[in-house]
């Protein structure tokens, strides 16, 4: 099934427009053309609405957020609302202030087809927890503590929502799924979080929405099994971060049905 769908993403080669961070766009840009997607990073509020119209798929980030970005966002994720095209929101480090927390609600109410985040900003988006505030953009939680905000989230935005971490979990409101690949040092390379929900938006260009809990978790899977396969060459986090991109790229058949951990959960 993964193999199959990522068959039909590097067949598809979507065009994903993103609204990122200066931190990603570099390692989202690469980890996009390798996995078989095209990336733009487009934000600027007067091309928007022509942009979104040829993208496939939308990846909107909030990592380096401001007043003027949050104006391109909401109208980006208002236009693939209104052409009915998916849209991916990665809510970095929502929880660590007002502004940003606001903001990332706001984008919720716009419609992403998926939201992925780590623990503890989807606790944070939630607003339902009284666990210890988040660090910044790093979490401070493991996602078993944030599959219930996971659950009203998804159900209350109907969406689905991803909780990344060292055992993924994705659900839709009522299935769970779980997503074991990747390796720890994933969490020591600036933007692997980013880059993975960029990489969830190019497999929602080729699935419909009622699919995007699938291609959420394939997108995840492959992620970490290129990060498991990229880490046995590596030394360190900068060695993993230029392996990985080869690993993605190189992804095979025999390599991904063998490779990738996806089961149902409750
Ligand atoms: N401890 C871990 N073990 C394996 N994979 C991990 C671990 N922590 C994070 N990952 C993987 O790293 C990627 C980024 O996730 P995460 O670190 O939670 O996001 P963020 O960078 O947004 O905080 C995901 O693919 C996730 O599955
Ligand atoms: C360090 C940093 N600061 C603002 S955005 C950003 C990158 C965060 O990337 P990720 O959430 O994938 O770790
Ligand atoms: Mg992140």
């Amino acid at each position: 099934m993964a193999w199959e769908a990522l068959a039909k993403m590097r067949d598809a080669n979507p065009l994903v427009q993103c609204i990122t961070n200066f931190v990603s766009m570099d390692f989202m840009a690469n980890t996009l053309l390798a996995a078989g997607a095209s990336p733009a990073m487009a934000h600027a509020i007067d091309e928007i609405d022509e942009f979104v119209a040829i993208a496939d798929a939308l990846c909107i980030n909030a990592g380096t957020l401001s007043p003027e970005w949050l104006a391109s966002m909401k109208a980006a994720g208002a236009r693939a609302r209104q052409l009915n095209k998916p849209w991916v929101l990665d809510p970095v480090a929502a929880g660590a202030t007002s502004f940003r927390t606001s903001a990332c609600i706001e984008l919720l109410a716009l419609g992403p087809s998926i939201v992925r985040g780590n623990a503890s900003e989807i606790l944070a988006l939630s607003r339902a927890s009284n666990l210890p505030p988040t660090k910044g953009v790093d979490s401070a939680h493991d996602p078993s503590q944030a599959l219930g905000a996971a659950k009203s989230l998804a159900e209350k935005y109907h969406c689905v929502v991803a909780v990344s971490g060292a055992v993924d979990l994705v659900t839709d409101g009522t299935r769970v799924v779980s997503v074991s690949n990747g390796v720890p040092m994933l969490q020591k390379i600036t933007a692997s979080g980013c880059s993975v929900t960029a990489l969830i938006a190019a497999f929602a260009a080729v699935y419909p929405r009622e699919q995007h809990l699938e291609a959420c978790a394939f997108a995840l899977a492959l992620f970490g099994l290129a990060g498991e396969i990229g880490m046995s060459k590596a030394s360190g986090p900068a060695s993993l971060r230029l392996q990985l991109i080869d690993a993605l790229h190189g992804l095979d058949q025999a390599t991904v049905s063998s490779g990738v951990k996806i089961s149902e959960a409750s």
